[in-house]
């Protein structure tokens, strides 16, 4: 796949990279969920029909950002990940797109004529709720109007579980309440975040729990603070652990920011530096502050145990 990032205006070089007419499916496709896969999907299929690429638009930073929402510097997959996904898919060509004030101000026609017509669409494949253009006044009727037979428009129904619409709010909305069964459901996959194993503060294996300390290798939504059940994967190998994502308020005061660290069965290897991948598989419980290190243990303990049949279960059925 090819991954290539433009810059509004589209220069006449940009638009030389495109040797052939290609089909696009447009979005920002956050998280890759049940929803945006039905849209990748039918990009798909009508590329192989009309024997084009399949190519996604996306934009970077995500538009909620730079609209002043500044939780979206977090993202459910954030590019390298999409990246990965996406060529994993079948995709041809991912496009990055600047979400810069030039852009942002865009009104719907100059959208479709200084973007998508260079771009060389044969076919522009969008959701039933997709919004573009200044203020997002611009809707698939609209992109339909513009069009004028320059290019076919394919919309997408909603794709919806339990008579809700899929979509990546509600994803952010389940992880941030822990609730991890709902938001793998809206996926269709487990939420998994990247990283690598750094050190932390060796406390760990005082207390008879050594943990992996992960450093995550993009900004990826973390789910709520708390205890989780989980498989990790390192240099292609998986491992059943226990998750604790937190403060650690037991022993710091204020930890400005969360840590993200597995304590995974039946492993003794070093593999500080190595590249780790945590899929989450159920929550087990919040955080809390314990007023002796003892009973922190003896939950922990139960913490692992708990995880193990859960993690068993899943291995079993
Ligand atoms: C399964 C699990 C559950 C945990 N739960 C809590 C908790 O509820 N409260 C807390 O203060 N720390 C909790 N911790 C974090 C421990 O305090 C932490 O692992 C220990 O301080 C080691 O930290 P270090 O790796 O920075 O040395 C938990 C850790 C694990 C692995
Ligand atoms: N459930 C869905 N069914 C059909 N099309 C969808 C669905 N969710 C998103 N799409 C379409 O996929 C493309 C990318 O969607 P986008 O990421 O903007 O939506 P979203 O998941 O609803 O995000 P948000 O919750 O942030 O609004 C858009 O064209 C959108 O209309």
């Amino acid at each position: 796949m090819q991954s290539i990032k433009l810059t509004y205006p589209i220069t006449e070089n940009d638009s030389h990279t495109v040797t052939e007419p290609q089909v696009m499916a447009i979005g920002e496709f956050d998280g890759l969920h049940l929803g945006h896969q039905e849209v990748i999907k039918r990009a798909l299929t009508t590329a192989k029909h009309l024997r084009t690429p399949a190519a996604i638009m996306t934009f970077h930073p995500h538009p909620k950002e730079v609209l002043g929402q500044q939780k979206y510097t977090q993202l459910l997959t954030p590019v390298d990940q999409k990246r990965r996904m996406l060529e994993r898919m079948g995709v041809d060509t991912m496009y990055l797109v600047s979400f810069n004030p030039d852009f942002m101000q865009l009104t719907p026609e100059q959208f479709v004529e200084n973007v998508l017509i260079p771009m060389k669409v044969n076919t522009v494949i969008v959701g039933f709720d997709f919004n573009f253009g200044y203020r997002g006044a611009g809707t698939p009727d609209t992109l339909c109007e513009l069009a004028q037979g320059r290019f076919a428009v394919e919309v997408v129904r909603p794709y919806q579980q339990g008579g809700v619409k899929v979509s990546s709010t509600l994803v952010r909305e389940h992880l941030q309440k822990g609730e991890i069964e709902e938001a793998n459901a809206l996926l269709g996959r487990r939420y998994t975040v990247e990283g690598t194993v750094v050190n932390g503060d060796g406390r760990g294996r005082t207390i008879g729990f050594p943990t992996a300390n992960i450093n995550l290798a993009e900004s990826f939504v973390i789910p709520a603070l708390g205890v989780y059940a989980v498989q990790v994967t390192i240099d292609g190998e998986k491992f059943n652990a226990v998750m604790n994502v937190g403060k650690k308020p037991t022993f710091v005061a204020d930890l400005e920011r969360p840590t993200l660290e597995a304590h995974l069965f039946d492993f003794s290897r070093t593999i500080y530096g190595s590249a780790i991948s945590v899929e989450f598989i159920a929550f087990l419980r919040p955080e809390r502050k314990f007023s002796a290190v003892d009973e922190l243990i003896a939950q922990i303990r139960r913490d692992a145990d708990r995880a193990k049949s859960i993690l068993t279960a899943l291995e079993n059925n």
